[in-house]
């Protein structure tokens, strides 16, 4: 198996130059590092980790009483889920829990929590927090770097944000994940099955570094964290509907989870606002790229975002269609 040094983007500078870096490496591997982001310890984003462990640790019957549910909150327990797209899969071994429908002002969750967590919601709302003032950076620089245009033909520097600002309870989704150590003899086989992410953006620290692959399109490929002074670099990965938006032109990559230890991971899924379209945006640079993975249509319509993320959540749970409860 290769491995991977991604390339690392200074998430402080929004030079053009800077901006084109990032959409290059958003554009050839989907997947990338971020330095200087504010989502370090000192900032108690470690801490979301402890509370991951103190909640994975309680007995199933208590973590059973928070179920998942179709407004996409809650407990996920192990082979509930079946990230595998092309259908192969027979469920993640993986648990998780979602927090999710973050108001946009306070950033407070509108869900019922286990005490772990409703005891520290200053703390995730000020992660939270954090994670939008990281998507919004990272969304300049996209629109500057692809030179996105407003329909009069003005440079839209805030296109991606004002997508992502609409919602009154916005679907971003703060999941914590836990990943038990395979049983013997299963350490080659996927913890989290291959997929590719439904929302914008996704955000993913990794406790310890190791299990994320992602696929180029002929193998599988470990995704190497270098040690960077006093900082953990952030992996940051497009999602669907920023590939949908560029026509294919930024990658959302196929990638999966594979551990041979127990792991913990904190990501958080970036979803725009549900009415937005998913089509493609007003720039030389799409217009230019002969793409073709903007395809997905119903009724000959190109996809909402919500329903984007309904089809791809009723895949991952082999739900029937399903309408969200929020
Ligand atoms: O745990 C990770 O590192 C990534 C998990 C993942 O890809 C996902 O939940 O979409
Ligand atoms: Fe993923």
């Amino acid at each position: 198996m290769s491995s991977k040094i991604l390339p690392i983007i200074d998430i402080t500078d929004l030079s053009l130059e800077n901006s084109k870096k990032l959409v290059s490496a958003a554009s050839k591997y989907g997947f990338l590092l971020l330095k200087n982001h504010s989502l370090n310890r000192e900032n108690g984003v470690d801490r979301l980790f402890d509370l991951s462990k103190q909640f994975f640790d309680l007995p199933a019957e208590l973590k059973a009483k928070y179920p998942i549910n179709t407004a996409n909150d809650g407990y996920v327990g192990p082979m509930v889920e079946d990230l595998q797209q092309d259908g192969s899969g027979k469920g993640d071994p993986k648990e998780a829990f979602n927090i999710t429908h973050f108001d946009l002002s306070e950033f407070k969750p509108a869900q019922n929590l286990p005490d772990v967590f409703e005891k520290e919601l200053p703390l995730i709302s000020s992660c939270v927090k954090k994670y939008y003032s990281v998507l919004h950076s990272v969304c300049r620089m996209l629109a500057i770097g692809l030179d996105v245009k407003d329909s009069e033909g003005n440079p839209s520097p805030e296109f991606f944000v004002d997508a992502h600002g609409l919602d009154l309870k916005a679907r971003s989704t703060l999941r914590l994940i836990h990943y038990p150590k395979p049983a013997e003899g299963m350490e080659d086989t996927n913890q989290a099955g291959a997929h590719t992410d439904y929302g914008s953006l996704t955000f993913v620290l990794q406790k310890p570094h190791r299990g994320l692959q992602i696929y180029d399109g002929t193998e599988w490929i470990d995704v190497e964290i270098p040690e960077m002074e006093g900082q953990e670099l952030l992996i940051v990965n497009i999602a669907d509907m920023l590939s949908f938006w560029t026509n294919g032109y930024l990658k959302s990559t196929l990638h999966r989870v594979r551990t041979t230890k127990e792991r913990y991971s904190v990501v958080f899924f970036c979803q725009p606002a549900d009415v937005v379209v998913l089509e493609p945006v007003n720039s030389e640079i799409i217009r230019n790229y002969a793409g073709n993975y903007y395809s997905l249509k119903k009724d000959g319509k190109p996809l909402s975002s919500l329903e984007h993320l309904l089809l791809r959540l009723d895949q991952g749970y082999k739900r029937k269609s399903t309408t969200t409860t929020m």
